[in-house]
């Protein structure tokens, strides 16, 4: 996939794992992917997790649903998971090893990292990551060990230091401050409560791509030319 193609796909990156949701997590994501959500990644972690066989089976039923809607599957953190599913990528944090063993371990897949300044991106970006997970961006509830929360200082200082990689904004985003984060000079937004926790996924994702694609207007600079 060219960087064009991947920011695209950056616009409403959903994430979720069976904690987050409070239906059937299928039908959550199935609402979601109807209401325009482009990415997905696959984040089991936290107190009450699934874990073993029931985890491993709740990745291939939401993998399946993924590519239904032709939108990529990523995993959270897990390598072995990611290859076992053969998932089309994997996200990792600044603690979760080696980035240029992971980026030589799974060659060929999407890699996506968390950072938090401009050190960090450029050495991710060096190692071969595809693209950048910036944040929190706005308080979180659904995370308790993040960095402090940045605004959108961050994403301003990689743009202007020459960054071009696809970024995402990721904590305490919704339809009402996506705008913001792509103005600022991102390529979509990152999500799990604004859609997980929604009433009507669909709608919810809906809304983001709309205020994405709102904030994303008023930042001509962030479009690319092909
Ligand atoms: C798109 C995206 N950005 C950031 C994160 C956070 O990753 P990390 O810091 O490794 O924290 P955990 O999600 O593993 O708890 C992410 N998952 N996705
Ligand atoms: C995984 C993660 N990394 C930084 S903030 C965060 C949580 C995002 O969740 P929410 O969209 O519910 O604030
Ligand atoms: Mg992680």
């Amino acid at each position: 996939m060219n960087q064009y193609m991947l920011k695209e796909k950056m616009k409403v990156y959903f994430i979720m794992g069976s904690t987050n949701c409070s239906t059937d997590a299928e039908e959550v994501l199935e609402k979601a992917l109807k209401g325009g959500a482009t990415l997905f990644q696959f984040r089991e972690k936290g107190t009450g997790c699934l874990e073993g066989g029931s985890r491993t089976e709740l990745a291939m039923a939401l993998q399946k649903v993924c590519r239904r809607y032709n939108v990529p599957f990523i995993i959270n953190d897990d390598i072995q998971l990611m290859k076992h599913l053969d998932a089309d990528g994997l996200h990792v944090g600044q603690e979760d090893g080696d980035l240029a063993e992971i980026r030589k371990a799974i060659p060929g897949k999407l890699l996506g990292v968390s950072v938090h300044n401009l050190k960090e991106a450029r050495h991710a970006l060096e190692v071969g990551a595809d693209y950048l997970g910036v944040g929190p961006i706005y308080p979180t509830g659904t995370k308790t060990d993040t960095r402090p929360v940045m605004g959108y200082s961050v994403i301003r200082e990689l743009r202007e230091n020459g960054i071009d990689a696809p970024i995402v904004g990721i904590g305490g985003i919704s339809a009402s401050n996506a705008s913001g984060v792509t103005q600022a000079g991102a390529d979509g937004v990152a999500v799990i409560t604004a859609i997980s926790s929604h009433q009507e996924p669909d709608e919810a994702a809906y809304e983001l791509l709309k205020s994405v694609e709102k904030g994303k207007e008023s930042n001509p600079s962030n479009k690319i030319i092909k």
